[in-house]
């Protein structure tokens, strides 16, 4: 049990969306972002909406002072974070993509290697670059990083793919030959994972990966670590969920200019940069406590 039901939930959905895309029932543009909006704020959100529990577990946050410290750091960085995409955008997508690669290679910290888990991340981040480095290509241009940059960019994709590939590879044959795979379902996950970033359209094997897969296996380790179930993990996320949001709606209200989906898409993943700043710092210092 444990972690593996994320797994079997994840497979679930990704076959399923797999099926409705060989039968072509694909959503238009502005549905698909605006799916992808929703599925982000139910859940991706709570995950980071957790950090205050996690902050306070791993005592940075003792007292009210201590929680006024921690609220105006994290937002401080978050934005300066928003601030520096606006100023530097391809800059800002390049130190993304190599931040998020460590920071999602944790998801497997506990059944990998090192270097395995950074080819794995490395592997569902660029994997997109190969097969649809157009759509990809229209997506950052959407997130203001000029084309000649964004192309630039996804060329350094194809090649941390190739890269990170063979890294497995020697790793999956490794552990083939010393017997040391626990479990068929793992090795499906890492096919799976690896063939959906290929196959799949940019955002749709994104918003599987990080809503069904990366998020779930985040709440389950805070309600591990905080000894409470998982549905009490939800409720707790639930005020810094609202808050986000409100916050996202001002921000949303006063700089939309642009057509509905566009501006989604840049609300979603500019604020995903200025929050998972701060996250992944933390969640960083916590798998290392
Ligand atoms: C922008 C963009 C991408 C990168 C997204 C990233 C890097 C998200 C990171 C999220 C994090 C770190 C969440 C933390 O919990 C893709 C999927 C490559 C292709 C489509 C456009
Ligand atoms: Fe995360």
């Amino acid at each position: 049990m444990g972690k593996l039901r994320f797994t079997q939930i994840y497979l679930a959905t990704l076959g399923l969306s797999a099926f409705a895309m060989l039968l072509n029932i694909e959503l238009s543009n502005v549905a698909g972002i605006a799916a992808l909006a929703i599925a982000v704020v139910i859940l991706g959100l709570p995950h980071g909406a957790l950090d205050f529990a996690v902050a306070k577990s791993l005592n940075y946050v003792t007292g009210v002072r201590t929680a006024c410290s921690f609220l105006a750091i994290y937002t401080a960085v978050a934005g300066a974070s928003i601030v520096f995409w606006i100023a530097l955008p391809g800059t800002a997508l390049s130190l993304f993509l190599g931040i998020s690669i460590f920071h999602f290679a944790a998801d497997w910290r506990t059944t990998m290697p090192l270097y395995a888990r950074i080819c794995l991340s490395a592997m569902l981040l660029c994997g997109p670059s190969i097969v649809n480095s157009a759509v990809v290509l229209t997506l950052f241009t959407a997130l203001f990083v000029s084309s000649d940059v964004a192309a630039w960019i996804i060329q350094a994709m194809q090649m941390i793919f190739a890269a990170a590939f063979l890294g497995f590879l020697y790793f999956v044959i490794a552990a083939v030959a010393s017997k040391n795979i626990k479990s068929g379902w793992q090795v499906t996950e890492w096919i799976a994972l690896v063939t959906s970033s290929i196959v799949l359209t940019p955002l749709l094997h994104f918003a599987l990966y990080f809503c069904v897969l990366h998020s779930p296996k985040h709440l389950f380790d805070v309600s591990q670590m905080l000894r409470v179930s998982l549905v009490k993990v939800i409720v707790i996320s639930l005020p810094f969920v609202f808050l986000t949001l409100l916050f996202a709606w001002v921000l949303f209200e006063t700089g939309a200019s642009d057509a509905l989906d566009t501006d989604l898409l840049r609300w979603i993943f500019i604020g995903l940069f200025g929050l998972t700043m701060s996250h992944m710092l933390l969640i960083h210092l916590w798998h290392r406590a």
